[in-house]
C-alpha cells in the first residue's frame, strides 16, 4: 500500500514522518521521499537553486519521480510492503501549475500526461493543511530558502491542492495542520492503520 504525506512548505511533514516511523514502527513501513529518494534528486535541487527554465525544472522533478518509482516504490510495494512517501506526485500538481503558469495553456493538463501510464496512483494521500502565514512564520529563518517558500506562491500551491483533495475525496484525507503535533501524528496514524487492514489490491494510475 502506497500512502503520500502532502502539504506546503512548513506544514510539518518532516515533524510528522519522525512521528510516524515510532507510532506504525510494528507495521515495517518503508519511508522514502520527493525529491531526492536516488541520486537524480540532486539535479533537482541544483535546478530549482540555479532557477532554470520551468519546464527543465518540473521535468527533472519528473525523472526524479520515475526513479524513484522505479528503484525504490515499485519494488517495495511488490514486496507487499508499507511505503510512506513525504511528498509525491501530487507535489508535482501542486506547485508546478504556479511555476509554468504563463508558460504553457494548461500546465496541469500537461503534467498529467507526462504522468500518464507509469506513475502509480497512491492508495491514501494525506494533505496538511494551515494558514500560509502560519505555515511561513514556522520556516527556519536561518536556513536558505528554495524560492517556492514565499507567501504569495504558497498561497497558490495550498489552492491547487485543496483543489486536488476536492476533485478525489476517497483518496485525500485533509488534517488540519494546527493541531498540536502528537494529535496529528496520532490521527494520522490510526487511518494508516485502517487503510492497511483493509487493504487487498493495490490499484495502479
Ligand atoms: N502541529 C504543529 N504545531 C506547531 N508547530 C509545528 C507543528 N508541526 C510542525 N511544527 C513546527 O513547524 C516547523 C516546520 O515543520 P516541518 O515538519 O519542518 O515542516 P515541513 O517538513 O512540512 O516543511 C518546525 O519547526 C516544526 O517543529
Ligand atoms: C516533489 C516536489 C517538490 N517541490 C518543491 C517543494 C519544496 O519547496 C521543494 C523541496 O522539497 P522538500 O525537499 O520537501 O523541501 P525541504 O527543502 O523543506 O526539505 O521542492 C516541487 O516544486 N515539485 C515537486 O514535484
Amino acid at each position: 500500500m502506497l500512502i503520500t504525506i502532502e502539504g506546503i512548505d512548513g506544514s510539518g511533514k518532516s515533524t510528522l514522518l519522525v512521528r510516524l516511523r515510532e507510532l506504525l514502527a510494528d507495521l515495517d513501513p518503508l519511508f522514502t521521499r520527493e525529491p531526492g529518494a536516488t541520486w537524480v534528486g540532486d539535479s533537482v535541487r541544483r535546478a530549482v537553486a540555479e532557477r532554470m527554465d520551468p519546464i527543465t525544472e518540473a521535468l527533472l522533478f519528473c525523472a526524479d519521480h520515475a526513479a524513484h518509482i522505479d528503484t525504490v516504490i515499485r519494488p517495495a510495494l511488490d514486496e507487499g510492503r508499507l511505503v510512506i512517501s513525504d511528498r509525491y506526485a501530487d507535489s508535482r500538481f501542486a506547485y508546478q501549475p504556479v511555476v509554468l503558469d504563463g508558460v504553457l495553456p494548461d500546465p496541469l493538463s500537461w503534467l498529467r500526461r507526462i504522468h500518464e501510464g507509469w506513475s502509480i496512483r497512491p492508495d491514501r494521500t494525506f494533505l496538511l493543511v494551515l494558514p500560509v502565514e502560519d505555515a511561513v512564520s514556522r520556516l527556519d529563518p536561518e536556513k536558505k530558502r528554495e524560492y517556492f517558500e514565499n507567501a504569495g506562491i504558497l498561497a497558490r500551491v495550498q489552492e491547487n491542492y485543496l483543489n486536488l483533495a476536492a476533485a478525489d475525496p476517497p483518496r485525500f484525507v485533509v488534517v488540519d495542520a494546527l493541531l498540536e503535533k502528537e494529535e496529528v501524528a496520532r490521527f494520522i496514524a490510526g487511518e494508516i492503520r485502517t487503510s492497511a487492514r483493509s487493504s487487498r489490491r493495490r490499484p495502479r494510475a
